[in-house]
């Protein structure tokens, strides 16, 4: 069962360097098991391409160690409040893929410009404030913990991404793979909406009922594309 969960967390994993999502060593994905109370993550400052699946650190709910040669990613907090907030996700990622953590460093949610972005995600994606003061003394629990405020009135399954104002995005989905996906898809809206207002900087959001078509029709209830939720 571990070993399944690391081999899947390791494959999540190279999926962020083959997809352009990071650089380096930057950016982790995590899945979790929740009949265990266990989730792999990439271990800290281990080159992809030096990567096993045997390197996926092994974490519990309280933040312990449970298995792994090597520290944890330096955001495991985050993910860790993450799940522990979201109940129904399954996998977390973070990456410093381009646009997406230009839009965070500007300090703005991304708007829903076109269906490509409708398709996946509902209505803007937000961009939480940034720490302040005593909060840096818990940097990674405490940008777990506005996360989840930044969706306290937001549908996390509806919208799965988050900007941090000055650091990056944060995704998550049912499992590391789906996380994976999404952030892929938050990337490539990053892209055309920056260069959306490039092209006219008094461009609009899309209609709202062009919002709701190209959402529902693939999501909720009464999808009628793909696998609805
Ligand atoms: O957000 C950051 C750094 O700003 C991290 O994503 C690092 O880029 C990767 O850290 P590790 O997962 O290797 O600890």
């Amino acid at each position: 069962m571990l070993e399944d969960l690391k081999k899947r967390v390791y494959e999540a994993n190279m999926l962020l360097p083959k997809y352009g999502l990071v650089t380096f060593t930057w950016g982790n994905v995590s899945e979790i098991d929740r009949e265990m109370g266990i989730f792999a993550i990439k271990p800290s400052g281990v080159d992809y391409d030096k990567l096993t699946p045997d390197d996926m650190v092994l974490m519990d709910l309280n933040g312990n160690k449970v298995e792994g040669n090597y520290n944890p990613s330096s955001d495991t907090a985050t993910h860790l409040e993450l799940y522990k907030a979201f109940e129904k996700i399954g996998g977390v990622v973070h990456t410093h893929s381009p646009w997406a953590t230009s839009w965070a460093q500007a300090g703005r949610a991304i708007p829903c410009y076109g269906t490509t972005h409708a398709d996946y995600i509902y209505g803007e994606v937000p961009c939480a404030r940034c720490l302040t003061g005593e909060e840096f003394k818990q940097y990674e629990r405490n940008t777990g913990l506005l996360i989840v405020e930044c969706f306290r009135d937001r549908d996390y399954e509806a919208v799965p991404a988050v900007l941090c104002k000055n650091h990056g995005p944060f995704t998550w989905g049912k499992d590391g793979h789906e996380a994976v996906h999404n952030a892929v898809v938050l990337e490539e809206v990053a892209k055309m909406a920056a260069r959306c207002e490039m092209i006219n900087p008094q461009v609009q959001p899309a209609p709202q009922e062009l919002q709701d078509k190209h959402y529902y029709r693939k999501h909720g209830a009464n999808a009628y594309y793909g696998q609805g939720k």
